[in-house]
């Protein structure tokens, strides 16, 4: 005769629940179970559900039907994890409550295009329906990694549950679970939350990659958000969260987040590749990673024409190459001492280890619910942080190579003050208000001729210094080139004074005074003009040049 597995609940001395199972013939129909407000019972997949070849045509409107397709059924052998179809199963549930009261079955499986469950209560001639299918919970209770329902049995009320499901996969063990309200709330914030929190983590640290990919058009910007976002958009699509929000009927959101996967992948290879900047450093890693960003690309343009049990397995093979690659690359980097490989190694390695969890968890060296998918959720989430951390890395030292390019670009690495495109920018910037002073060292060539090219050099820092200090932050200096300097000041009148022009004057001729007293073959020769004396700053440039020249002929030789 066919045996079927029967459960009772019994409460254990420390007021825990525990299970029993016990081998029953036909007679006795189904898992039977004691209900009170404890109860928090996960009931194996094994002992519970049946195979039926083919889906049923729905709706399954009678108990007749039920019983007929119960019939129909065949005992399973072995775990659901990794297969797919339709299975019923029933269990015959008891309120030991002294009063009416609601329990919560839920279904651990990530994937249910239909679920249906029908009450058959031994007390009354009426059943009671409810469903469960991901592709019509618009009435169920919003929550993320599995599906529910809510059942209300009056005092002492007992009869049979009936449960049909439908998927094209079923990721983990299809247990059910039958808890109290306060069991179910509990456990069900924690995971509602967990999820969310990831989810919203991911999501916005991708917003902030795409807001700095538009600020600034880095690639690497843009794959970092593709990396952090697509993983986000995956696990709100895998979680349910996409079909709570949505309650799309025609499609089942839930199996996205496996076809989602491979982009992912792809994107992180590329933001790998840019980050470590690979193509100029390391050719064959950067064919590699490439090679990897093109292969996933293809992968993933290509799941959704396979069943969706070979996408779930292809999927799963990228995350177990990818994870030790990711971990490798970070080790590797980390030991050339390169700024961004902290925090790609440590997100990685903890995204790696919560695998390695998951998949202890779903062998039989961990037991017990180990929430192994929210601790990959939260472990991704973290990866997520670390990775927008790297990119940060990147970007400051990029705005230190900019900097230090600019300097570069701008300075004079003789004399550390203003060349002649920083001048060029300078005298862009000047309003009509301002005074342009030519200098021109005099008797350099002597200086170098008899005191060598040292002294010329130390004679050119010093003045350059002199004027900048004798100043006082009055205008800039620049050196335009050999012996030639321009000092720019802006004033506040139309028309600049006389008064500050002799200043200007007086000051330069201290600089000069300095310098013929270190280099007595030495000083400078200047010349001035305003804003207001040229239709614009070349022409008053000019003009100071010219007045320049004139002072210098005009000087008596000090050194003939
Ligand atoms: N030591 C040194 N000399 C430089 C540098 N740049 C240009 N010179 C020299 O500066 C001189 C510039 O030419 P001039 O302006 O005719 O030289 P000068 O002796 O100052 O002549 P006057 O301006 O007529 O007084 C050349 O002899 C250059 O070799 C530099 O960076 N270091």
């Amino acid at each position: 005769s066919e045996l079927e597995a029967a459960l009772s609940l019994e409460h254990s001395s420390d007021n825990t629940n525990k299970i029993t199972t016990t081998a029953l013939t036909s007679s006795n129909p189904a898992a039977s179970l004691a209900l009170n407000h404890l109860s928090n019972t996960t009931i194996a997949d094994i002992d519970i559900w049946r195979h039926i070849n083919q889906e049923a045509a729905l709706p399954i409107t009678s108990l007749t039907q039920w019983e007929h397709l119960y019939q129909s059924s065949s005992p399973i052998t072995q775990s659901l994890v990794n297969q797919s179809g339709a299975y019923i199963g029933r269990i015959a549930l008891t309120n030991r409550q002294p009063h009416a009261d609601n329990w919560f079955i839920k279904f651990n499986a990530n994937f249910i295009d239909t679920g249906i469950a029908y009450w058959q209560s031994a007390q009354g001639n009426q059943g009671q329906w409810f469903t469960f299918s991901q592709l019509d919970d618009a009435g169920n209770p919003m929550l993320l990694h599995s599906q529910v329902f809510e059942l209300t049995l009056n005092q002492q009320e007992s009869g049979t549950l009936w449960l049909y499901i439908a998927a094209k996969h079923y990721a983990l063990p299809l247990t059910v679970n039958i808890s109290s309200s306060p069991h179910f709330f509990k456990q069900q914030f924690i995971t509602n939350s967990v999820t969310l929190l990831a989810i919203a983590v991911m999501l916005t640290l991708a917003l902030i990659a795409l807001m700095l990919y538009v600020k600034t058009h880095y690639r690497v910007t843009l794959a970092c958000a593709g990396y952090i976002g697509l993983h986000g958009v995956g696990w709100a699509a895998a979680s349910g969260f996409i079909d709570d929000m949505l309650n799309l009927e025609s499609v089942n959101s839930t199996y996205w987040g496996m076809i989602i996967f491979p982009f992912a992948i792809a994107a992180a290879a590329r933001f790998t590749q840019l980050l470590f900047n690979f193509e100029r450093l390391h050719k064959p890693l950067a064919t590699l990673f490439n090679g990897l960003a093109i292969l996933c690309l293809l992968l993933g343009l290509t799941l959704p024409l396979l069943s969706f049990s070979a996408a779930f397995t292809v999927s799963h093979i990228i995350a177990l190459l990818w994870v030790p690659l990711a971990i490798a690359v970070g080790i590797n980097m980390l030991v050339y001492k390169d700024f961004r490989a902290k925090y790609y190694l440590l997100g990685n390695l903890v995204y790696g280890l919560s695998l390695l969890y998951y998949m202890l968890s779903h062998s039989h060296i961990i037991t017990g619910q180990s929430h192994s998918e929210l601790v990959v959720l939260a472990a991704l989430a973290v990866d997520c942080v670390c990775i927008l951390l790297s990119l940060t890395a990147w970007l400051q030292q990029k705005k230190q190579d900019y900097s230090r390019a600019y300097y570069q670009a701008r300075i004079d690495p003789l004399t550390q003050i203003g060349n002649r495109y920083a001048l060029s920018e300078a005298l862009k910037e000047l309003t009509t208000n301002y005074i342009i002073i030519f200098i021109d060292f005099d008797g350099i060539k002597r200086v170098n001729d008899r005191l060598g090219h040292d002294q010329g050099d130390e004679l050119l820092r010093y003045g350059a210094r002199l004027m900048s200090t004798t100043l006082n932050g009055q205008g800039q200096v620049f050196r335009t080139g050999g012996d030639e300097f321009v000092w720019l000041v802006s004033t506040t009148d139309s028309i600049a004074s006389t008064q500050l022009i002799d200043e200007l004057a007086a000051l330069l001729q201290q600089c000069h005074t300095a310098l013929t007293t270190k280099w007595p073959m030495s000083g400078i020769s200047y010349g001035i003009a305003h804003g207001q004396e040229g239709r614009n700053q070349s022409e008053c440039l000019a003009l100071a040049d010219q007045r320049m020249y004139q002072h210098k002929r005009a000087k008596t030789s000090v050194f003939p």
